[in-house]
């Protein structure tokens, strides 16, 4: 029974906000204001334990007269309600106003205290006087609470696949669409644009097929009438569509004969290891047991990428030395993934340049081991196209494929600056399926590949 495979990750939860810490004097509300404020004879019932968070600031810190003061002596003042807002501006409420207080008047807690220590001064003999007064600040100026107040810093939200898509995608839908636009000011469409229209879409990397295709749908829908940029992205989108749906399809694991093997081959540096770390997340997320294996001889950064992977995402994982045949290790990794009833055997492959043909024969090597073993072997071929190369894309794809035998594609790097274009080049040139898409470094930052979405992202439309 073949197991259709798509699994949807959920982004979690928004960043959690840093809490302040437990002894740290949290922001005043009106509330605490008023109560601070409040005649001293309701002071003696304020909470002011010092390990109260939530006791008022200025009784904890003030440390000056009014705090030292038995509560009868310091002269009650009648004030008024600090006005509503947030805790910055009741704070910059407390500064002393220039003018003489009005009837009622809210009064800076530091002139609150100096006048306690003024009044202490006339009735208490110098040397008694142990507190010095609180200098009066001046205007935009306030008493520091004796601990830092810590602020919440609130990560920006992160962005989800699709928007990390279409940033990705900009540079190609805001070059393509902006140049449509220009196109199709006030021009009705004649031969002449089609064909600068044309050559527009073959520039975007989206090849002559699709090119052809879009043109010839605008040319029946509007010839000889006025278009606007947005009739052509909204055709441009649709043909595009047309032209992705056939080949965006579920990874199919056939599970009857374990392991199935997904082989990870493609260009340096364009994602294969990273993107084998992606799968097996979700793949033993899904509960499938999962086994890595280190097909990247060469280097042995690569071995411990991929080691680390495995160790990430609970996948049991197969290495050799450095400089070992990559295909003796396929070989090995197949018998004990067989051993250990491996539901998923993932290799990894060295990056190799389309170019170099010992490297592409050590990849046919593999291939053939690996068939000996299981005549299906290696089930899927998966090979990972970065998305910010463009055009040579393609011929990546003729080489993996004649040699490797792809029967697949991940285009990885869509969330940087992407020319996605070429993805639907090699869509109509070699119809292969595109099973999923990189949008970003982290284990969850690959989707399931969606025709329209990435359609809609190329021609600059909304989700
Ligand atoms: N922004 C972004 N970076 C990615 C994505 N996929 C992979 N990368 C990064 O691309 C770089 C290369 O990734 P690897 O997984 O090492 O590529 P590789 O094909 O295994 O490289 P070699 O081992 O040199 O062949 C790393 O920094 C990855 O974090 C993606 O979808 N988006």
């Amino acid at each position: 029974m073949a197991l259709s495979f798509i699994k949807r990750v959920f982004t979690f939860g928004p960043p959690p906000v840093e809490e302040p810490a437990p002894d740290v004097v949290k922001p005043k509300d009106s509330a605490e204001i008023q109560q601070e404020l409040e005649p001293a004879s309701r002071q003696e019932d304020l909470p002011v334990s010092p390990v109260d968070p939530v006791a008022p600031a200025e009784i904890e810190t003030a440390g000056g007269p009014a705090a030292d003061l038995p509560a009868e002596n310091v002269e009650p003042e009648a004030v008024e309600a600090p006005p509503q807002g947030e805790a910055e501006e009741e704070a910059a409420a407390l500064v002393p106003a220039a003018e003489p207080p009005s009837e009622i008047e809210v009064v800076p807690l530091s002139l609150l205290e100096a006048e306690a220590a003024a009044d202490e001064a006339e009735t208490t003999p110098a040397e008694a006087t142990a507190v010095p007064a609180e200098p009066v600040l001046p205007k935009g100026f306030a008493t520091a609470p004796e601990q830092p107040e810590t602020v919440a810093v609130v990560p920006p939200p992160a962005l989800n696949w699709f928007q990390r898509l279409r940033a990705g995608l900009a540079r190609t839908s805001s070059q393509l669409t902006g140049q449509i636009t220009a196109l199709f000011t006030k021009r009705k469409l004649d031969e002449e644009t089609l064909e600068e229209l044309e050559d527009l879409l073959i520039q975007a990397d989206l090849g002559v097929e699709t090119a052809m295709r879009i043109t010839g749908a605008l040319s029946s829908e509007r010839y000889g009438n006025d278009v606007s940029g947005d009739d052509v992205s909204r055709i441009m989108s649709a043909e595009i569509t047309k032209v992705l749906t056939p080949v965006a399809k579920p990874l199919q694991l056939d599970l009857n004969h374990k392991p199935h093997v997904i082989l990870v081959v493609g260009v340096n540096g364009t994602g294969k290891t990273t993107t084998i770390g992606k799968l097996a997340a979700k793949l033993s997320g899904a509960g499938l047991k999962v086994m890595l294996a280190a097909g990247d001889t060469f280097r042995a950064a690569a071995i411990e990428q991929l080691k680390i992977w495995a160790d990430r995402t609970n996948s049991e994982f197969i290495g050799t030395k450095l400089g070992a045949d990559a295909a003796g290790l396929a070989y090995d990794a197949y018998e004990q993934a067989r051993a250990r009833k491996s539901d998923v055997l993932i290799i990894d492959t060295a990056g190799r340049l389309q170019n170099r043909t010992e490297l592409m024969a050590e990849l046919e090597k593999i291939v053939r081991v690996l068939g000996k073993l299981d005549p299906d072997a290696p089930h899927t071929v998966l090979q990972t196209l970065d998305a910010t190369t463009g055009q040579n894309a393609m011929q990546q794809v003729e080489i993996f494929r004649n040699v490797a035998g792809v029967n697949g594609l991940i285009m990885t790097k869509l969330d940087g600056t992407a020319r996605g274009g070429i993805l639907v080049a090699i869509a109509a040139k070699h119809k292969l399926p595109v099973y999923f898409i990189g949008v970003g470094e982290g284990v969850d930052d690959l989707e399931p590949f969606e025709a329209q979405d990435f359609a809609h992202a190329i021609a600059g439309l909304t989700h």
